[in-house]
């Protein structure tokens, strides 16, 4: 079997780097392509791939298509796509929004899988939702979910619905963490702590929550209370939080990145 990933960036490496341990795959079955000659000579010092500028010279050899460049760039790419691939080969996308009948339509491939990963996959901790076409057989179902687990968990969703509702919550949510992080951070370096030290009093205090409520079946909420005494500090925190209606606004935002995904999926330049 031979893979070919598509778009060396945050995430197309990524999975390169992730499938090159799977069992079903050899390192040297796996072909990266980009159109930037920065990437590629990123790739040519990794010598782990074979890296490729061309389509015509890797795309009919692929058994797998790893589409890992921007929604933007997704048009010109399968229209370019389109004239290479035989019926058979299988396309996976983790494309923001771009929904599996554009690229049928727009590949002439049929065997589609529409994933959405996140980006902790970098260090194995990755969470992939994704779904298949309807000419995926359970076989080729079974080898992609392995290929997929190689970046952390994978998750089989009923619809493609559920794919734009977890670039959301999964997809974007890194962001949103990093967002809360930054927010420590900034309050620890006004408190006069050193950025050194306000990176570990964060990162660890996220680190220690997140073990915390992996070993357990409490909820975020059973959590809480276990950290806030009756008038003490936690309490004086997660008031100020209440009143100024940060939970509300963090599900406000969670379902921008889902419309967004949406949204992205209808824009005419995709298509
Ligand atoms: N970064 C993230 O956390 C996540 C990203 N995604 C999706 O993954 C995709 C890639 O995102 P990143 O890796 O962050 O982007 P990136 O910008 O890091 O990588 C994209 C790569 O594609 C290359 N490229 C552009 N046009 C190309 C073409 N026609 N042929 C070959 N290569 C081309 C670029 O040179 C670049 O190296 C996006 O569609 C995004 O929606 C999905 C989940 C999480
Ligand atoms: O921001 C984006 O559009 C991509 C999809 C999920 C994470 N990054």
């Amino acid at each position: 079997m031979k893979v070919l990933v598509i778009g060396a960036g945050n995430m197309g490496l990524t999975y390169a780097k992730g499938m090159s341990k799977s069992k079903l795959l050899k390192k040297e079955n796996i072909m990266v392509l980009d159109t930037s000659e920065e990437k590629l000579d990123e790739v040519d010092q990794m010598s782990d791939f074979d890296a490729y500028r061309n389509l015509e010279d890797c795309v009919p050899q692929a058994d797998i298509i790893f589409i890992a460049v921007k929604p933007y760039h997704a048009e010109d790419l399968f229209r370019k796509i389109n004239k290479l691939v035989t019926g058979d080969q299988l396309l996976i996308s983790i494309m923001a929004g771009i929904t599996i009948k554009t690229i049928k339509d727009t590949t002439g491939l049929t065997k589609i899988i529409r994933a959405m990963p996140n980006l902790p996959a970098q260090v194995g901790k990755g969470l992939t939702s994704y779904v298949a076409s309807p000419e995926v057989s359970r076989i080729e179902l079974l080898a992609i979910e392995s290929l997929l687990d190689t970046t952390g968990k994978s998750i089989l969703v009923k619809d493609e619905n559920f794919i734009d509702a977890s670039t959301g919550i999964s997809g974007s949510g890194p962001a949103y963490v990093f967002y809360f992080m930054q927010s420590m951070m900034e309050a620890a370096l006004q408190m006069g702590f050193s950025p050194n030290v306000s990176k570990v009093l964060v990162a660890q205090t996220f680190t220690g929550a997140i073990e915390l409520f992996n070993q357990n079946t409490l909820s975020p909420n059973s959590w809480m209370e276990k950290v806030a005494s009756k008038g003490g500090t936690t309490r004086a925190a997660l008031n100020s939080m209440e009143d100024n209606n940060v939970g509300e606004l963090i599900k406000e935002a969670a379902f921008a990145a889902f419309d967004r995904a949406v949204e992205l999926g209808k824009e005419k330049q995709h298509v």
